[in-house]
């Protein structure tokens, strides 16, 4: 039978009493009469792990409506026996402290769910945490039992703790979410419960069915689906909840190689929704930002910066472009004052310090070009920031360019800083006037032809020169240098190595899918584990009128030298080209 009933979110009868902590979840209404449905034993057998690569309410096939099942059965009497003696002492913040780790949850916490944790990890497997009393042998003897008669090795754990759950009190429908889920098995076993509990599991809200939990049994949830706890006695309930890697998650998840921290006595672990974060390593992480898109300004840097910002690791600063390389440069200053300036000025300093696990984004997209000014700067501070830059078709680069720069819509700030030397002028007054200043500085050299058709080649040591002069504090200039990328990149590599710069294209981002992909890639770069991007809409995408065809003919061809060195820099084939 389906329960829906309870989603039902109607205001709290005035005679039921919570248990603390549960205020908050007054909309999910306590219902008794849940404690009457039939519940459904799991059968024997294990979560296939193609059901839980995604949510299951997004709608995926899968290979069975069962969600849970039964892996095994252990004798749980004396660890029952165990968490009745001492007065609940063991569930306690002074237990906690003299024997183990304290553990904040502050979502489980304020429902009120004591626990006594073993293993506990980050939602993205940075580090996994074996507590002190995971090797204490009083314990060890209560617990290892349980593992062993399911078959789950110590060694493969990666979350385990007895959670207790207060009488009449509500664990509000949910799946579990993160880089963990998909990659490791959750199993329960009832240390001590009763017929007025009730946990409800499947597909969606809408089909929900009661399963049966009996002290003793373990049993795989698959936490993917969506799930719910009732418990509608006058007494606690106790689980123990563990997960584990299974085979088919990375190496670098699995033992030997899986990231294991050992802690001490007396250490405090603090979980978020992003991360978990040790007291001890406060103030530790390394300052922000902790990673910079440098460009190319009108190549999709803005819808990558809100890409990125999708990740649960990634914490906004103050605002994207911080310019600090180059408009907002505090002046000389020893490298250690400039980049505690740049973190406290721009980003989340405490939050940072209570989670060195974040990460902070700046993107100022006129550092690529201004490479004069930012690479001296930036290599006195930092040497080791993954840097990320967007290329576009360098015709239609500047054309939007152009249109930014021309936009009538501008607020007076955004005119200040775009600059207002080409309004009034069309794309190709504007491009033809640089090709001649160009030309005179000797960054173009013609090799045939004449005029913006012509065939060009760019002389990298009058470009070096060139930048050194350009503006600097608005935006309205450089529209065909802005297209030069491999001259552009190449102090950049000589400052950072080529490894540290990914080079990403625009155009790959049209498509979700693309745009899912070029992101994947920027994480990986960034250091993050990977994390889906939800809202892959185009960022900062300006409708102007199109560009007559000549003219984008004209900057095809001007630019096709420059385009031939970035291909041959990069590698890239034909499928890359413009
Ligand atoms: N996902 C995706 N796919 C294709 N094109 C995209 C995408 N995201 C941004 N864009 C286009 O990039 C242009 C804005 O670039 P920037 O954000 O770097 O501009 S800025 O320098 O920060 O002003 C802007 O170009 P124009 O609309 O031609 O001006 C955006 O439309």
């Amino acid at each position: 039978m389906a329960a829906n009933m309870v989603i039902d979110q109607g205001a709290a009868p005035d005679d039921v009493q919570y248990g603390d902590g549960q205020p908050q979840l007054d909309k999910f209404r306590l219902r008794w009469e849940l404690a009457r449905l039939p519940a459904l034993a799991p059968p024997a057998g294990e979560v296939s792990f193609d059901d839980k690569r995604a949510p299951t309410e997004q709608g995926h096939s899968l290979t069975t409506g069962t969600f849970c099942f039964l892996r095994g059965r252990s004798d749980v009497s004396r660890l029952k026996a165990r968490l009745e003696r001492d007065d609940d002492f063991v569930w306690s913040d002074e237990y906690a402290t003299e024997h183990n780790v304290t553990l904040a949850r502050p979502s489980h916490d304020g429902w009120g769910i004591r626990k006594l944790a073993f293993v506990f990890c980050d939602d993205f497997l940075h580090r996994v945490y074996r507590l002190p009393l995971w090797e204490d042998p009083s314990w060890r003897a209560l617990i290892d039992p349980i593992l062993e008669s399911c078959g789950v090795p110590r060694e493969r754990i990666i979350r385990c703790l007895l959670a207790s759950m207060p009488p009449r009190t509500v664990i509000p429908p949910h799946h579990d979410s993160g880089y963990w889920v998909p990659r490791s098995r959750r199993l329960h076993c009832a240390i001590k419960t009763n017929p007025d509990v009730v946990f409800l599991a499947g597909r969606t809200l809408d089909e929900m069915h009661r399963i049966e939990f009996k002290e003793g049994c373990v049993v795989e949830l698959n936490n993917q689906a969506k799930h719910y706890v009732a418990n509608l006695s006058d007494e606690y309930r106790t689980h123990l909840i563990f997960d584990y890697v299974d085979d088919r998650a990375e190496p670098y998840l699995l033992p030997p190689e899986m990231p294991v921290v050992q802690l001490r006595t007396g250490d405090e672990l603090l979980q978020t929704r992003r991360s978990v974060a040790l007291a001890s390593e406060r103030g530790s992480g390394p300052r922000a930002p902790h990673i910079l898109i440098i460009g190319a300004q009108k190549a999709g840097t803005t819808s990558m910066f809100e890409y990125l910002s999708q990740h649960p690791l990634i914490k906004r600063g103050v605002r994207r472009e911080t310019h600090f390389l180059d408009w907002r440069w505090p002046g000389d200053d020893d490298a250690d004052s400039l980049s505690r300036k740049w973190h406290e000025t721009f980003f989340d300093a405490e939050a940072h310090a209570l989670h060195p696990d974040l990460r902070a984004l700046d993107s100022t997209p006129s550092y690529l070009l201004q490479s004069n000014l930012a690479i001296p700067r930036l290599q006195r501070m930092r040497k080791d920031l993954p840097l990320i830059v967007m290329v576009r078709d360098p015709a239609l680069r500047a054309v939007s360019h152009h249109a930014m720069i021309a936009d009538k819509a501008a607020t007076p700030q955004q005119r200040r800083s775009r600059g207002t030397a080409w309004l009034g002028k069309s794309v190709r007054e504007v491009a033809e006037a640089e090709l001649v200043e160009l030309l005179r500085a000797g960054v173009v050299r013609c090799v045939k032809g004449e005029g913006l058709g012509g065939d060009y080649e760019v002389d990298d040591a009058a470009f070096r020169d060139y930048i050194t002069r350009l503006p600097l504090g608005h935006g309205a200039h450089s529209l065909l240098l802005r297209g030069f990328y491999a001259a552009q990149l190449r102090p950049w590599r000589e400052a950072f190595g080529a490894e540290r710069i990914l080079v990403l294209r625009c155009e790959d981002m049209v498509t979700s899918e693309g745009a899912a992909a070029a992101v994947a890639l920027a994480q990986r770069h960034a250091g993050l584990r990977e994390h889906p991007l939800d809202d892959a809409r185009p960022r900062n995408a300006r409708s102007y009128a199109g560009p007559p065809d000549d003219l984008v003919e004209d900057l095809r061809r001007f630019f096709s030298r420059a385009n031939a060195d970035l291909y041959e820099m990069l590698g890239w084939g034909d499928g890359e080209r413009w």
